[in-house]
């Protein structure tokens, strides 16, 4: 299916999940595309779709089925062709997406860093022993496993406000959230610090929209190439490779991050067990151009040295 020009009459549909951060992002997205072709905001409609994800937040997410819960249904609205372009965390996106559609756009990305969120402690290294902290990412509770085993880690799930409402009535004494999604929404003053990559390696995509459309849809691809950041794409493209190598379709404790420093790509990785009890890390530089390969070659160097049993995360119910 193929769109014509946008115009009010006709605008642009732009398909998002309805969260606060999501609908930034749809709006980043629209003035991207608006200041590009000089088209008025009139010209785009954000249509906010219901997914899987959203509806089911009283269950843990590995419960229901991981990634692809928050896609799913957005996915279906740009086949059906009720919306032309989707716009999504890629965070939250499985490594291939379906038939028909395209995944090859990417805004520049926000910070990559995971934010240390607490009303008394500056960084993790602060935090006395034995407290409470709360998290509702697989990885960064094993991540904080890992490197403090004191510490006693509860799931916490909802939105910012409810993880703000538990920090304060004291049923944990910090959290954390991705700082890309805090400065997207215009709280980066809730983040008491952000933490340094070598102190807890952000997920994989982490900070990075992507833009997707229908593989047919040529006027559509002329708008998303006019908007594309290509240094974003190509650490992307290490990173999703690496991550599809390590078979990360589930949630799964993965860290990977990948950096451009003049023509090289340096990739870094970290998987460990949900218990924290266990962590792999390395990293791997090459050709920017390289970005895939290198990425296949770190998870083959982690998973080689991954015990048996190791990668059995998905397998329990
Ligand atoms: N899994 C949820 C999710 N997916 C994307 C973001 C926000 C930031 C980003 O673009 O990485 C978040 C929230 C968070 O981790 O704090």
């Amino acid at each position: 299916m193929r769109r014509s020009m946008p115009t009010p009459t006709s605008p642009l549909k732009i398909g998002t999940r309805g969260s606060p951060l999501a609908v930034a992002q749809a709006e980043e997205t629209r003035d991207r595309i608006a200041a590009a072709f000089d088209l008025p905001s009139e010209a785009f409609e954000i249509v906010v779709i219901k997914t899987t994800g959203d509806r089911v937040l009283d269950r843990a997410l590995k419960e229901i089925g991981g990634k692809g819960l928050f896609t799913k249904e957005i996915e279906e609205a740009l086949t059906a062709g009720e919306i032309d372009i989707a716009v999504h965390s890629m965070k939250d996106m499985p490594v291939q997406q379906p038939e028909g559609l395209l995944l090859d756009c990417y805004l520049p990305r926000e910070d990559v860093r995971d934010a240390f969120i607490s009303l008394e402690y500056k960084g993790i290294s602060d935090l006395p022993h034995g407290v409470t902290v709360g998290s509702s990412s697989l990885r960064r509770r094993a991540q904080l496993a890992y490197r403090r085993p004191d510490l006693n880690l509860v799931e916490f799930r909802g939105n910012v406000q409810t993880r703000l409402k538990k920090l304060q009535d004291g049923i944990a004494v910090a959290t954390f959230l991705a700082v890309a999604g805090l400065n997207r929404l215009g709280r980066a003053d809730l983040a008491a610090s952000a933490i340094d990559t070598d102190e807890m390696l952000p997920a994989v995509a982490q900070g990075a929209i992507g833009v997707e459309r229908r593989v047919d849809d040529t006027v559509v691809a002329e708008f998303l190439a006019a908007i594309h950041d290509d240094q974003t794409g190509q650490r992307l493209a290490a990173e999703r490779a690496y991550l599809a190598a390590l078979d990360g379709s589930c949630e799964t404790p993965i860290a990977g991050l990948a950096d451009l420093n003049g023509g090289t790509l340096m990739l870094r990785g970290e998987i460990l067990r949900p218990d924290g009890s266990e962590a792999i890390a390395d990293h791997l530089s090459g050709p920017i151009e390289d970005g895939a390969r290198i990425g296949e070659e770190l998870a083959k160097m982690l998973l080689s040295r991954a015990p048996d049993g190791f990668l059995d995360w998905c397998s329990s119910s």
